[in-house]
C-alpha cells in the first residue's frame, strides 16, 4: 500500500517540525497537522510559528498551503487521512495512581476513540507519542470497540528521537527510524506502507522493524540510557569538585574509549527538557507494575542524581557567596533547558532561580530565545496565593546579558546559548559592571576559566576546582 494522505493529531515539538519534513521530503503526500488549540494552530498558519527550532521556518514555508496544511478540524483531517500520526502530549500523571511517575494517557486515549469514532475508511494509526509498553494494545481495543463499521485498523509503533535545538538536522538526516508492528501479514503490510514514506529519504537500512512492543520500549530504553550517561558524569562532578580531578577531562579520556563513546558525556547544572525525567519515570512506573522494584529504583537513581546535581549547584552559589544571598542580585544567562530551542519544560534553571528566590535574592533573567510571560509562569508555583506577586517582585526579566549582569553580585551559566561564549559576550564590560568580588557559576562549562580569572572573575566550574592540577 502506498500512503497518499497523512493527518497527524497534535501540532507541537514533535508533530509539527516531524510532519513538516514528511511534506517537504514526500511532495506526493498530502500532510495535514491537527490540533485542537486554536492559538497554536493559528500561529502555525502565521508568520511567527509557536515554535523555534533552526531550520524550520524555511521548510514550513517552503510546503505551507501546497501539501502541508494546518487545522483545527480534527475529524475532517481523521476522514481525509489513510495514515495518522498520533503525536499529542503524555505528561506525568499528575494525581490518582502512579501520580508523579505514570504517564497521563488521557490524551492518547481521547485522541484514539476520536479516530474509532469518525472514520469511514481503512487506517494506518502510528503511536509517534512517547508511550509505555503495551500502549498499542490499548489502542486496538479503543479502536475494535468504538468503530462504527466493520473499519480496519493497523497501528504501528513509530517512536521520535529528534532532540530539540537540531530537531530539523534530526529528522532530515536520522540515525535510525524504528517502526514497530504486529507481526502478522496485515501488520506487516502496514509496517512496509510506512517504510515507504520514510525512504523517500531515509535509507532503508536505517529504518529498523520490530515487533510492536520492543519498539514502545525502545524508546523509553534510549531516553533512559542517554540520561543515565549524563547523570553517571554528573555524579563524577561532584567527585572531581573534591579530588582535583577535571570532569572535562575525565569525560574525554572515558569517551575516547569506542566502547563508550564520548557524545552526552558533558557534565552540567542537570539535564532538563520534557522528556528525559518524564520517560524514565515512565519506566520506573512501569518497572513498578511488574514487580520489578531493584530494576525501578536502578533507573529512579538516574532521576535522583539529576536533582542532587542541580542543588549541590544551588548549595555551591550560596556558600561562595559567603553563605548568604539574601538581597544579592544574581544574574541568570539562559532560561531554555539547552540551546537553540525556547522550550523550558523541566529546564534546570527554574529549579536553580525557585531556590534563589526562597533565599530572597533579586534575580534578573536573560534568554535570547524564551518569552517574559512563560518565564514568569514557570517560575509561579500553581495554586499558591500571591506566589506571582512575590515572583515579580524578585525577578526581573531583562533583554541583554549586559542588562541582567549590571550591579549583580554573581552570573550563573544555565543555558549554553552561542552568545554566552567568552569570544561573544564582553566579559570585560560585565566585569566591569558588577558588583565585587564578581563571582561567576559556570554550569555548563562553556566558559575560558583561567581567562575570566585574569579578568578579576571568581570563577566556579562544574566538575573542576579552581587549583586543578596543582599539587
Ligand atoms: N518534545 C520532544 O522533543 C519530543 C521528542 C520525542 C518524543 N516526544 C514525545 O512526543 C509527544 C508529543 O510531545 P510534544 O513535545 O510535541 O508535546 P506538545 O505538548 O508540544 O504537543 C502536543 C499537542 O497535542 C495536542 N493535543 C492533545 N490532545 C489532543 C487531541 N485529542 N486532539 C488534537 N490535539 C491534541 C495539544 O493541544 C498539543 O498542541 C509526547 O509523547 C512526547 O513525550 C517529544
Ligand atoms: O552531554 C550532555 C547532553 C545533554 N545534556 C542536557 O540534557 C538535556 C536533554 O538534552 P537533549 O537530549 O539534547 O535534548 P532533548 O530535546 O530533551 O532530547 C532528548 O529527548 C527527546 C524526547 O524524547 C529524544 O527524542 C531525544 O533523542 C533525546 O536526546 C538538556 O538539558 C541538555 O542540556 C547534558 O547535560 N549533557
Amino acid at each position: 500500500m502506498t500512503v497518499k494522505s497523512i493527518c497527524c493529531i497534535g501540532a507541537g515539538y514533535v508533530g509539527g517540525p516531524t510532519c513538516a519534513v514528511i511534506a517537504y521530503k514526500c511532495h506526493d503526500i498530502k500532510v495535514t497537522i491537527v490540533d485542537l488549540n486554536q492559538a497554536r494552530i493559528d500561529a502555525w498558519n502565521s508568520d511567527k510559528l509557536p515554535i523555534y527550532e533552526p531550520g524550520l521556518e524555511e521548510i514550513v514555508m517552503e510546503r505551507r498551503g501546497k501539501n502541508l496544511f494546518f487545522s483545527t478540524d480534527v475529524d475532517q483531517g481523521i476522514q481525509d487521512a489513510d495514515l495518522i500520526f498520533v503525536s499529542v502530549n503524555t505528561p506525568t500523571k499528575k494525581s490518582g495512581m502512579g501520580a508523579g511517575m505514570a504517564a497521563d494517557l488521557a490524551y492518547i486515549e481521547a485522541a484514539t476513540r476520536r479516530i474509532a469514532q469518525v472514520s469511514k475508511t481503512p487506517k494506518i494509526v502510528v503511536e509517534k507519542s512517547t508511550v509505555p509498553c503495551r500502549t498499542a494494545q490499548s489502542m486496538r481495543t479503543i479502536l475494535e470497540a468504538n468503530s462504527t463499521g466493520n473499519i480496519r485498523f493497523d497501528i504501528l509503533s513509530n517512536p521520535e528521537f529528534l532532540a530539540e535545538g537540531t530537531a530539523i538536522k534530526d529528522l532530515l538526516n536520522p540515525d535510525r527510524v524504528l517502526i514497530g508492528a504486529l507481526q502478522t501479514p496485515e501488520g506487516i503490510k502496514a509496517q512496509n506502507a510506512l517504510v515507504g514514506v520514510y525512504t523517500h529519504w531515509v535509507p532503508r537500512d536505517r529504518c529498523i522493524t520490530t515487533n510492536l512492543w520492543s519498539s514502545e520500549l525502545s524508546k523509553l530504553a534510549a531516553n533512559a540510557m542517554l540520561a543515565q550517561r549524563i547523570s553517571s558524569v554528573n555524579a563524577l562532578s561532584a567527585i572531581c569538585e573534591a579530588t582535583g580531578a577535571d570532569v572535562d577531562e575525565v569525560a574525554y579520556a572515558c569517551g575516547r574509549d569506542t566502547r563508550l563513546g564520548s557524545k552526552f558525556l558533558k557534565a552540567s547544572v542537570g539535564f532538563g527538557g520534557s522528556c528525559f525525567q518524564k520517560d524514565i519515570l515512565n519506566l520506573v512506573w512501569l518497572s513498578t507494575q511488574l514487580n520489578l522494584p531493584e530494576v525501578a529504583a536502578y533507573w529512579k537513581q538516574v532521576v535522583d542524581m539529576n536533582e542532587h546535581q542541580k542543588h549541590r549547584f544551588v548549595q555551591r552559589i550560596i556558600s561562595t557567596l559567603f553563605n548568604t544571598i539574601t538581597n544579592k542580585k544574581i544574574a541568570v544567562l539562559g532560561f531554555a533547558f539547552k540551546k537553540d530551542t525556547g522550550d523550558t519544560r523541566e529546564s534546570a534553571a527554574i529549579t536553580l532561580i525557585k531556590s534563589f528566590i526562597q533565599e530572597h535574592a533579586r534575580v534578573a533573567v536573560y534568554d535570547p530565545k524564551v518569552e517574559p510571560e512563560q518565564i514568569m509562569m514557570d517560575l509561579t508555583e500553581p495554586g499558591v496565593v500571591d506566589n506571582r506577586k512575590q515572583v515579580e517582585q524578585h525577578v526581573q526579566i531583562c533583554s541583554s546579558a549586559m542588562e541582567a549582569a549590571q550591579g549583580a553580585d554573581a552570573l550563573i551559566i544555565c543555558t549554553e546559548w552561542d552568545e554566552f561564549k567568552d569570544t561573544e559576550l564582553d566579559y570585560s564590560k560585565i566585569y566591569e559592571s558588577m558588583n565585587k568580588p564578581a563571582f561567576l557559576f559556570d554550569g555548563r562549562l562553556m566558559l575560558d576559566a583561567p581567562k575570566l580569572r585574569n579578568m578579576g572573575f571568581k570563577v566556579q566550574v562544574i566538575g573542576k576546582t579552581e587549583l586543578a592540577g596543582t599539587a
